[in-house]
């Protein structure tokens, strides 16, 4: 990993049109990535995963779009760019694996002729190389090369999430963004598919942005964390550090509702109540509804992100003007 900022996104802001009040499933969310770096994603359900990652590799469709910020991809500003220019960064220097290969892999297709087809959209036409660089992909990711006749259907399923990997890495891209690449899974296909994602990226040196809802693969596997809450960064920084000194309750609860495979067994408490309506967000701190540590500014005062210890932060805990008021009132 190196120091270079590979991915820069600034104050991106991702807004549904639907219904009378657009629903800001993204609100200014600020995200580095380095080149060869692992940053983890977590969050529930509905909190603005997928629309941010969608975001970053341009795939977002009406009625969802892009309102306010930039994503910075290699020094160039990649919201501002058309189809025709974003053509040569898609599959050569940013790919995307999704969620399901059942739905990204085409059924009526051999594995082999949707590589070939991404091969030839992106300027690879001799026939050759094409079948090399195939081979060697799926011998990457330790699928024997006659599957490359195969149709989805006939592969397993660690077998299609793995041939979706080799896809994406058609052009030895230097960001692989990937949507619960291993959700399908069962924990041990699971298991298989990370430490092979992690080899692939000591060999290959690509950088890799992925969401999941599990904190256990992140805590394993991420170099740096980024909880989303609500549509917006909760925390961010370094996972060890995150798993540690958990700064926001948020980020608390959500470790508290994940069993720890090595540690004492304890009872797992779940966060009480559910997101809010992101049309009409809370007003103060969006997670103070069911917050345990809630106090009165939360419900007024919206919380930016706070230093803490290197780690950001989005709650007033750690604002320490705030903090002195409410001990002098007390
Ligand atoms: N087609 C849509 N129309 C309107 N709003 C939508 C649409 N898709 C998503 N949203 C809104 O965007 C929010 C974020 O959705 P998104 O799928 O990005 O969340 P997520 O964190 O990836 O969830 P999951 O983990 O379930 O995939 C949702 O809460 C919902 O309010």
């Amino acid at each position: 990993m190196s120091n270079d900022v590979l991915l820069e996104v600034r104050d991106l802001t991702v807004e549904y049109a639907t219904g009378h009040t657009p629903v800001r499933a993204v609100d200014k969310v600020d995200l580095d990535v380095r080149a060869g770096e692992f940053v983890g994603i977590v969050g529930e359900s509905g909190c603005g995963k997928s629309t941010l990652l969608f975001a970053i590799a341009q795939l977002l469709s009406p009625p969802a779009g892009i309102t306010g910020g930039s994503v910075g991809f290699r020094g160039e500003n990649l919201v501002v760019m058309n189809d025709r220019q974003l053509a040569p960064i898609r599959w050569r220097n940013m790919s995307v694996v999704m969620q399901s290969a059942m739905n990204a892999l085409n059924p009526v297709k051999r594995i082999g002729a949707q590589f070939s087809d991404v091969m030839r959209a992106h300027g690879n036409t001799s026939a050759a190389e094409i079948k090399e660089r195939s081979e060697t992909v799926m011998r990457l990711v330790g699928i024997d090369k006659v599957h490359l006749s195969s149709y989805p259907h006939q592969l397993s399923g660690g077998m299609r999430q793995r041939s979706m990997i080799a896809m994406a890495l058609l052009f030895t891209p230097d960001l692989v963004i990937m949507d619960e690449p291993t959700s399908a899974l069962d924990v041990v296909a699971q298991r298989s598919l990370m430490l092979q994602i992690k080899d692939l990226q000591a060999e290959l040196g690509f950088a890799v942005v992925f969401v999941t809802h599990d904190m256990s693969l992140v805590s394993h596997f991420s170099d740096r964390l980024m909880v989303m809450y609500a549509g917006q960064t909760v925390e961010f920084g370094d996972t060890r550090q995150v798993f540690d000194q958990p700064a926001h309750p948020y980020t608390s609860g959500l470790l508290d509702a994940f069993p720890s495979i090595r540690g004492p067994r304890v009872e797992l408490v779940g966060i009480p109540g559910s997101p809010p309506n992101l049309a009409h967000p809370p007003a103060g701190c969006r997670f103070q509804p069911r917050c345990p540590k809630a106090f009165e500014a939360c419900l007024t005062v919206p919380p930016p992100l706070y230093d803490v210890e290197g780690v950001q932060a989005r709650c007033l805990l750690h604002d320490d003007e705030l903090n002195a008021t409410v001990r002098s009132a007390t």
